[in-house]
């Protein structure tokens, strides 16, 4: 684990000027504990607070979640700030207007909600695996089933017919998500996001295999020189997949570690 002395220096260019600096985070695993059932998720109050303050001090705020957009933000309560959902494919910016949902993905939602429907059976649900449907976007959950390991078999089975089916399919922490076969990730809603705002540093923060799409398209727009600096966060945890820690340029550890780098950010 690096230092906090690491972290300190890892936060020196986003600090030194933060009008000229966006703030990217995550929010499941990141700003808002793993719990057992996903509608049960939330940001505790301290961390909220000092959300707050960075979004009234830094140029970009946003969450990147792969939550659906308006779900991220009732999750956050922050109205004052952006949130890219879906993964990326979903893009609602602070103030009144709506979600912006990827027209490509959105092709796709009749075909994967009807695939969910078929096969989220009476056998998932006897295994207590639970549904989300986040439009384009089907997740079949196993965290906290009696048995997980027979929840999961189950859910390999049904993404073993999606890609039969010539859909996508994406594992996340205890998740399975049934998606349309199109590009869909953090980094390609990030550079959505921030293609109308001249930054100089991006600081993103993280706990998943999604995230490093994310430090992946944050470090392209640096080799495209729309961006001088970014910054890759992962958060540690007894779930982090062991490519996250590789690409992570500092870790922190859990969200009570993302809740001190936001103080150490004001
Ligand atoms: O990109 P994120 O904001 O990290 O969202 C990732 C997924 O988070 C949620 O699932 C995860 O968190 C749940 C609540 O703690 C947990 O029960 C589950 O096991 C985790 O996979 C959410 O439900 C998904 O839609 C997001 O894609």
């Amino acid at each position: 684990m690096p230092s906090a002395a690491t972290l300190a220096e890892a936060l020196e260019p986003v600090r030194a000027d933060p009008s000229r600096s966006a703030i990217l985070l995550d929010i499941d695993g990141t700003l808002a504990p793993i719990v057992r059932h996903a509608d049960d998720a939330h940001v505790p109050e301290s961390t909220r607070t000092a959300l707050i303050a960075v979004a009234n001090a830094y140029g970009v705020v946003a969450c990147v979640s792969g939550r659906q957009a308006t779900t991220a933000r009732r999750i956050v309560s922050l109205g004052s700030i952006a949130y890219v959902g879906a993964h990326g494919s979903e893009l609602l910016l602070p103030g009144g207007g709506g979600v912006e949902l990827d027209r490509e993905v959105a092709a796709w939602e009749d075909r994967v909600k009807r695939f969910a429907a078929q096969h989220y059976d009476d056998d998932l649900r006897r295994l207590r695996v639970r549904a989300e449907d986040k439009q384009a976007i089907a997740a079949l959950h196993w965290r906290g089933a009696p048995d997980e390991d027979a929840a999961e078999d189950a859910v390999r089975t049904v993404a073993a017919a999606a890609e039969h089916a010539g859909l996508a399919v994406h594992w996340g922490r205890k998740v399975l998500e049934i998606r349309p076969p199109v590009e869909i990730s953090k980094g390609r809603g990030i550079k959505r996001l921030l293609r109308e705002h001249d930054l100089d540093v991006a600081l993103y923060v993280g706990d998943d295999r999604t995230d490093i799409d994310a430090f992946t398209g944050l470090r392209e727009l640096v080799e495209h020189g729309r961006l001088r600096q970014a910054v890759c966060v992962g958060v540690a945890s007894d779930e982090t997949p062991a490519e996250l820690r590789e690409q992570a340029d500092v870790l922190v550890e859990g969200p009570p570690g993302v809740r001190g780098l936001l103080e150490a950010l004001t």
